[in-house]
């Protein structure tokens, strides 16, 4: 077989018998091109019977063989790409030479859907470090306070996250009911993290964004060939990838009655059967739930199950909407105007406009929306502060009478020592009165914070006290008037 190696007295049969046992395909041809070696992976991979091929020539049965080429330019040939019996292989040949003659050519050869699935592991590898370099720089640069963490500081909402802590540490299932937007995924989280199973996979899946066809095997996984377009060697569902941890399943409320007594099943018996299989994998997974439909009148038109309703609702948190607690709004304006001045890098608060704005609209988004809004304020803020027109058009959108009203009443307020041009062309008293309602201005935004009020106006510091010593009777004047303005609070970071 190993015509060349004779010569060499190596022990053949050996020989043969090691690249047998070598996973990647092995081809070897002579000086003419004609097949001595075949080894076991390249007769099983490239689904021919080797016996036939011995003795036949690599440029006869295969087209563009790599092997030929390697022995007629007599250089190595890399990573060559080549079809055979309808697949994809990459292969590498190189041409053996012995005492400076070619005596022959070998490759080895890889299905190239081996590659592929290398390549696929590799950049699931990748995703997840990226994905642990985010959560290490969040973690590294957001003070303790900020991971996670349910912002409220309204009683009825805080008693009722206030039983995390004693449900956390059981198995118990946990349903948490309240709109899009109040926080439920990040009550979830929480219970997670709580839970003797943090550091355990914590899985999500919104059961309404998936279409019904696919849901089933997002869920529960399939085997390879259940469908057409499946994947080979099939695929893990979300349980089997949240095994030991918690899956959270958002919008519950939308899956398929069908598909709720499957669900049903797998929560009962702890175990599950991908699609298309048969082969029962035992589960150990925490189940949290989410909805913000009405489950019991569901229940009551045949939409959602019974059976699984109770089975989910071991424990209900219920989330009330932002427009029902709105002491929170500023709890969490603050909140958020911490967290983009890490993430951003840079220092900026709010108007009084913009905040009025905030508190008086609806924000059916709820925090989802309230937060959306700072975010797009934030980055669009040209000064030191949100201002209304910087908030994002879908909040302002259906709340425009809110704006104007907002607009005209901070204007009112904001403006008791208005700066008009008088009809008099009196150079000096306009420009008195300009720098009276400019100093006003900054000092409200500023929150009565000098410093801030002289970056504002831009004129250094000498320039501003001796101005707020020259109108210190219009100035106080105004801060008589306008206590309720005093009081009202302006956040910056
Ligand atoms: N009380 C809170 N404190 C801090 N951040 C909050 C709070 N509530 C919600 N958020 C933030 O608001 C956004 C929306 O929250 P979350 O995704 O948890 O809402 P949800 O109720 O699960 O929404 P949906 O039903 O649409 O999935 C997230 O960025 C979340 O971190």
């Amino acid at each position: 077989m190993f015509f060349f190696l004779d010569s060499l007295k190596v022990d053949i049969s050996f020989l043969t018998h090691i690249f047998d046992a070598i996973y990647d395909g092995i081809k070897i041809v002579d000086k003419d091109g004609n097949f001595t070696f075949i080894n076991r992976a390249a007769e099983k991979n490239m689904n021919i019977v080797r016996e036939e091929w011995i003795g036949r020539n690599a440029a006869e049965l295969l087209q563009n063989s790599v092997l030929i080429k390697a022995l007629q330019t007599g250089r190595p040939q890399i990573h060559q790409h080549s079809f055979v019996c309808n697949k994809h292989f990459i292969v590498h040949a190189s041409p053996l030479k012995f005492n400076g003659e070619v005596i022959g050519a070998v490759s080895t050869h890889k299905d190239e859907s081996e590659i592929q699935k290398l390549k696929n592991s590799f950049n699931n590898l990748n995703k997840y470090v990226n994905f642990l370099e985010n959560e290490l720089h969040r973690v590294q640069i957001l003070p303790l306070e900020m991971k996670d963490f349910v912002i409220s500081k309204d009683s009825p909402l805080m008693s009722e996250l206030s039983k995390i802590k004693r449900v956390a540490p059981t198995d118990i299932s946990v349903l948490i009911r309240g709109e899009s937007g109040v926080g439920k995924e990040l009550v979830a989280k929480n219970v997670h993290q709580l839970s003797k199973r943090m550091g355990k996979p914590y899985i999500t899946i919104n059961c309404a964004a998936i279409p019904e066809s696919l849901l089933e095997s997002e869920l529960f996984g399939y085997e390879e060939g259940a469908f057409t377009g499946a994947r080979r060697n099939g695929k893990k569902g979300k349980f089997e990838l949240a095994n030991g941890g918690t899956i959270f399943l958002d919008e519950i409320g939308d899956m398929s009655y069908h598909l709720q007594a499957k669900l049903l099943r797998v929560l009962q018996q702890k175990e599950l059967v991908r699609v298309g299989g048969s082969e029962a994998i035992p589960l150990d997974v925490r189940v949290i739930a989410a909805t913000n439909r009405d489950l019991e009148d569901m229940i009551k038109n045949n939409e959602f199950r019974e059976d699984l309703y109770y089975r989910i609702n071991g424990i209900t948190f219920t989330i009330p909407p932002l427009r029902e607690r709105k002491m929170d709004i500023d709890i969490l304006i603050l909140h958020f105007l911490k967290e983009f001045s890490y993430k951003y890098n840079k220092q900026i608060g709010i108007s009084q406009e913009a905040h009025e704005f905030l508190l008086k609209n609806p924000l059916l988004g709820n925090v989802r929306e309230l937060r959306n809004a700072l975010e797009h304020g934030f980055v669009l803020a040209e000064t030191s502060e949100i201002q209304i027109t910087d908030l994002p058009q879908a909040t302002i959108k259906g709340n425009e009478e809110v704006f104007n009203d907002t607009l005209q009443t901070i204007n009112r307020e904001i403006s008791p020592f208005p700066f008009t041009i008088s009809d008099s062309l009196d150079f000096a008293e306009n420009i008195r009165k300009l720098e009276i309602a400019l100093i006003i201005k900054a000092l409200k935004r500023s929150n009565n914070n000098r410093s801030k009020a002289i970056n504002m106006l831009g004129i250094s510091r000498q320039s501003f006290y001796e101005r707020l010593k020259k109108y210190e009777k219009e100035i106080s004047d105004y801060e008589k008037d306008t206590d309720s303005i005093k009081n009202q609070k302006i956040y910056s970071v």
